[in-house]
């Protein structure tokens, strides 16, 4: 055999998407849903059909679920959809409420980030920016620890997991792979309870009658699998109950935005609504604390359908406390959750 020095490697060829770093940097991605880019059907189309073909979401057999989306859904949907958009859509900016909330927080987040030399951005899960390509920027930006903060405070697999799922999708096409951490569920974590009652405090005044806490549904089913949500609610109600010294009849539980035929996690908020205002209470309050950024669930589910439900069932005022958005308190709070998870990897704050 002979002996010799071996052939000098070929000079690498990057793919594509390798980063081109210098690495050191430490990047939060904060991610929420997503949301349709326009009120058209076309738009809607495009962002449900994303949304609804994540089997994290909806778990039906593919060969049986796809033909249903594509044949009824898809087609009857967008529409309906659309025109619920239309009334709550933020013309200022052209763009849907949950997408203007989320990077008013990022920059919020950023702001209070910066000095230590974090770089903050935002991302969605189903349509755009994604998170495939907010990740590669943030790499492209130098950083090699990235902390994914899915903005749910009440963990579920058809929610926060989707987020990690998508995440992982993407670092396994990588070369080179940033570390990833992710922020935990935060139902529980008393600045967020602050947060939740310190608006509850400004925005339920003393002739309110009863406050619904609404929480997106998800399908019971779910929750006999092990999904942790519909306990996460629980915890989060009452500590928002005990920090505001309400009790169960005056602030119950309650789930809304059922999708499909399937039954849903119980009572509905709808029916809570009407058992209000048939129990004779004029004046009631909807609070919804698992969405972090005001949305079509909030602003048009309830601020709309839902108080015409209330009128119609003889209710007066039914009052809709706006989600944490971009309250200082919830601001604060989310960025210490933020800098805690940081720990180790930016110095700790003096
Ligand atoms: C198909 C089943 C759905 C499950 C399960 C589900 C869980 C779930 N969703 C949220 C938060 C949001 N959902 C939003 C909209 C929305 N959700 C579904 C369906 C399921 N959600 C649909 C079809 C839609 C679209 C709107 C519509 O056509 O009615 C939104 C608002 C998005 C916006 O653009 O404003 C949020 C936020 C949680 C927290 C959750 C489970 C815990
Ligand atoms: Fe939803
Ligand atoms: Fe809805």
């Amino acid at each position: 055999m002979t002996q010799g020095r071996s052939a000098p490697l070929p000079p690498a060829r990057l793919p594509e998407n390798h980063p081109r770093i210098a690495q050191g940097k430490v990047g939060v991605l904060l991610v929420n849903l997503g949301t349709p880019e326009g009120t058209d059907a076309a738009s809607v189309r495009r962002y449900l059909r994303e949304f609804l073909s994540d089997r994290r979401v909806v778990d039906y057999p593919r060969a049986l679920w796809l033909p249903v989306l594509e044949g009824i859904i898809l087609r009857t949907r967008p529409k309906k959809s659309g025109e619920a958009y239309a009334k709550i859509w933020n013309h200022e900016a052209d763009e849907s409420p949950l997408r203007t909330y989320t990077r008013e927080q990022a920059n919020g987040v950023r702001g209070r980030l910066e000095a230590e030399g974090v770089i903050v951005d935002w991302a969605m899960r189903y349509g755009v920016p994604g998170i495939a390509a907010k990740l590669s920027e943030l790499q492209s930006q130098g950083c090699d620890r990235i902390l994914l903060v899915p903005l749910y405070p009440q963990y579920s697999a058809t929610t926060t997991a989707t987020v990690v799922d998508a995440a992982f999708a993407h670092l396994a096409t990588l070369p080179w792979q940033p570390s990833i951490r992710t922020l935990p569920p935060f139902h529980d974590e008393a600045a967020y309870i602050d947060a939740l009652a310190e608006s509850a405090r400004r925005h339920v005044g003393p002739e309110v009658e009863r406050v619904i806490l609404s929480y997106h549904g998800l399908p019971q089913r779910y929750f006999a699998a092990g999904d942790p949500y519909h306990c996460h609610c629980q915890k989060t109600s009452r500590l928002l109950r005990e920090a505001m010294g309400w009790d169960p009849d005056f602030a119950p539980v309650a789930f809304q935005s059922k999708f499909g035929p399937e039954k849903w996690l119980e009572p509905s908020t709808e029916s809570l609504v009407v058992k209000a205002a048939e129990e004779g209470k004029k004046r009631i309050a909807v609070m919804a604390p698992a969405f972090v950024s005001d949305c079509v669930e909030t602003l048009e589910e309830i601020g709309i359908g839902l108080a015409e439900t209330y009128h119609e069932a003889g209710g007066e005022h039914l009052s809709v406390v706006p989600c944490l958005n971009t309250d200082e308190a919830f601001l604060e709070a989310l960025t210490d959750l933020v800098r805690r998870e940081l720990s180790g990897w930016i110095p700790a704050a003096p």
